[in-house]
């Protein structure tokens, strides 16, 4: 529901105002009719066109809902006639959603459906409130004069055919308002289209709501989500002549187009089954079954098909080969929601990270009188090396990813509630690095031995070193670096305190509690007190600003070229964001984990002897996580 009103504000280009709303706990679009002009300073809304046009808004929505309460009588007529969509079953995870259903399997659970359904508008109820105003809003806009609403369902009569029915539905007539509101004389056009012939046992979607007509909200009952975002072709892949595989079929299906090449050299479209399992596919497995909150492929070509493209096929057989491969439907693919190229990283920010912080919040409300709970979440990012992970989650200065953004929100969220006042966020960085850890707010570089004993003489804090110098594996150097600190050190400081200094800080330490929580040891938490990057004030905020240590942070992270980016991430990264009162006790969290890009060893095929090395481990880490029991 939330998501509805945020695309409603975007259609009316208000969307950078809807973490302003949530935080003033508007959450549905039909509560923008309350809002006054009194409202605009507190939502933010300053600038005159933004005014002008909430005010618009506002004014739609309330002459809807007035005319919705004139029609309410013939609308409920509507609903007791024949023309309703049976409602459909909701699907309850992601896992389950992977259903290659045959046309027969989907005939028998039709098979008391005869007949073409037909549909009006009272039937979208579900929905309606999404689609009536989206729409109207749509028509805000002086040459839109005409809206079609298109309802697919697909609805097998044969073994060997499918029926889609397509319901085409003019909404707006000169006067569009009334026949939104449920008026008896809905015109309702319906098209049907025969699909028939040998499918090549490639997998259909089962009988399933079309995204328009189901609601979706995500509830706190769900424990994971997982969606995809789908890239665009890079330069460097265009200038390779890569094609796109994958289609963005509607808000939730993904098709992704395969050929392959039989040891006889026929070409056949591979199923996904277990037993033939591909580099790419494996992807697909591992992201399937890797149940978590973000989830990203890359949208390259299989190696096979870019082989053959370059070497093989003749020029003038080039386009053929390219449009065939295009229509190609090897593999269909249900998530929550599917992100196509056009979608900004505020667009899934607000479909996929804003419910988790309104979770957290929800979880701090409770624990402002019992202890010891907290709001937690955590949002992985998980694909191939070059799908975007990255981009997605940390961005850039200019293009803020999901931490950033989820951090102005959580500001936010402070900042309107008077209980909420004495917490404070603080912010700890670091990444996992060929099984080692390392705090990136915290210069990861192992120091030398003079900074060593600089930071101690400072009483500075941790030290960071990928090779724990510890006394049994480097006695040389550990000696060393206690007598250079004794012999700089103020007198009176005993030798064991140093040792014991020296042993406290010279790494991070992965611990498990006793409530089975894993805890860093040594890991640096900063306060932040804004996320706003201010320009001129850039130095002077260098430690409380969000944006600036996330991305001092990021560039301490370990990069490297794969064959497939060239700015590849080689480590996995944690961002944790914490909510603490002024006795540093956790009240939620939330933690962002980009992790490190899956690879096939096809690509690895020309790197250096490190690259693979990392490459391995990345693999074999990652592995460790999706097979993890404690995901599922
Ligand atoms: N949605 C997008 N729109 C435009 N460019 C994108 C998008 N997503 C990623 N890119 C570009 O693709 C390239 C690879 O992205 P990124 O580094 O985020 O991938 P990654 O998944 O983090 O890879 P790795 O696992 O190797 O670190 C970058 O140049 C990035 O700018």
């Amino acid at each position: 529901m939330a998501s509805w009103l945020y695309e409603c504000l975007c259609e009316a280009e208000l969307a950078q105002y809807y973490s302003h709303f949530t935080a003033l706990g508007l959450q549905k679009i039909d509560e923008l009719a309350k809002i006054t002009m009194k409202d605009y300073s507190k939502l933010g809304v300053h600038d005159m066109n933004d005014r002008k046009r909430l005010f618009q808004l506002t004014k739609i929505i309330k002459i809807m809902q007035e005319e919705d309460k004139a029609v309410s009588i013939p609308e409920r007529h509507l609903q007791t006639s024949s023309l309703r969509i049976k409602s459909q079953k909701l699907r309850s995870g992601p896992r389950r959603q992977l259903n290659f259903d045959s046309p027969v399997d989907n005939k028998d659970r039709n098979a008391s459906n005869d007949g073409f359904k037909m549909c009006s508008l009272s039937d979208f109820s579900a929905n309606e409130q999404k689609s009536t105003y989206l729409k109207v809003l749509e028509h805000m806009l002086p040459d839109d004069s005409q809206y079609h609403t298109k309802t697919r369902i697909l609805n097998a009569t044969s073994a060997d055919s499918y029926v889609q029915t397509e319901i085409s539905t003019s909404l707006f007539s000169p006067n569009y308002f009334s026949p939104l509101l449920g008026d008896c004389d809905i015109p309702i056009i319906q098209r049907i289209s025969h699909v028939s012939g040998y499918d090549y046992g490639i997998p259909h979607s089962c009988i399933r709501q079309s995204t328009s007509e189901k609601q979706n909200p995500w509830t706190e009952m769900e424990k994971i989500r997982v969606y995809v975002r789908k890239r665009p072709l890079g330069v460097r892949e265009v200038r390779r002549g890569e094609i796109n595989i994958i289609t963005v079929e509607d808000k939730e299906t993904l098709l992704v187009h395969e050929k392959k090449e039989a040891v006889d050299l026929t070409q056949y479209i591979l199923q996904n089954t277990e037993n033939q399992v591909s580099g790419f596919e494996y992807n697909f497995k591992a992201l399937t079954r890797f149940y978590m909150a973000w989830a990203l492929f890359a949208c390259t070509t299989t190696k096979a098909i870019h082989e053959r493209l370059l070497s093989t096929q003749p020029p003038e057989q080039f386009q053929a080969f390219r449009e065939e491969v295009a229509v190609l439907r090897s593999h269909v693919f249900y998530f929550d929601e599917v992100f196509g190229e056009a979608c900004t990283n505020r667009d899934i920010y607000v479909k996929t990270t804003h419910p988790l912080i309104q979770h957290i919040f929800n979880g701090l409300l409770m624990v402002l009188i019992p202890e010891n709970l907290t709001g937690n979440a955590t949002c992985f990012a998980y694909g191939q090396t070059g799908a975007g992970k990255t981009y997605t989650m940390i961005g850039t200065h200019e293009n803020p990813g999901l931490y950033a953004l989820a951090a102005k929100d959580i500001f936010r969220q402070l900042e309107v509630s008077q209980p909420r006042r004495h917490l404070f966020v603080w912010i700890s960085f670091y990444e996992i690095y060929c099984g080692q850890l390392y705090d990136l707010l915290n210069r990861r570089k192992r120091r030398g031995r003079s900074e060593l004993r600089l930071s101690l003489l400072e009483g500075e804090g941790n030290l960071i070193s990928l090779r724990l110098a510890s006394q049994q594996r480097y006695p040389s150097l550990y000696g060393a670096v206690q007598k250079d600190a004794q012999a700089s050190c103020a007198p009176g400081v005993q030798s064991s305190v140093l040792t014991k200094q020296l042993r406290n800080k010279r790494g991070l330490f992965a611990r498990e509690d006793s409530k089975h929580l894993v805890q860093i040891v040594g890991l640096q938490e900063l306060q932040v007190d804004s996320v706003e990057l201010l320009l001129e004030e850039h130095q002077k905020l260098a430690q409380q600003n969000l944006a600036v240590v996330i991305l001092k942070g990021s560039k301490e992270r370990s990069t490297g070229a794969t064959g497939v980016n060239a700015d590849s991430s080689r480590s996995h990264a944690i961002i944790q964001i914490q909510i603490k009162d002024s006795a540093k006790r956790t009240f939620g969290r939330i933690s962002f984990i980009d992790l490190a890009g899956s690879e096939r060893a096809a690509d690895a095929r020309d790197s250096d002897r490190q690259t693979k090395m990392e490459g391995a481990e990345i693999n074999q880490s990652l592995l460790a996580v999706s097979s993890s029991k404690s995901l599922i």
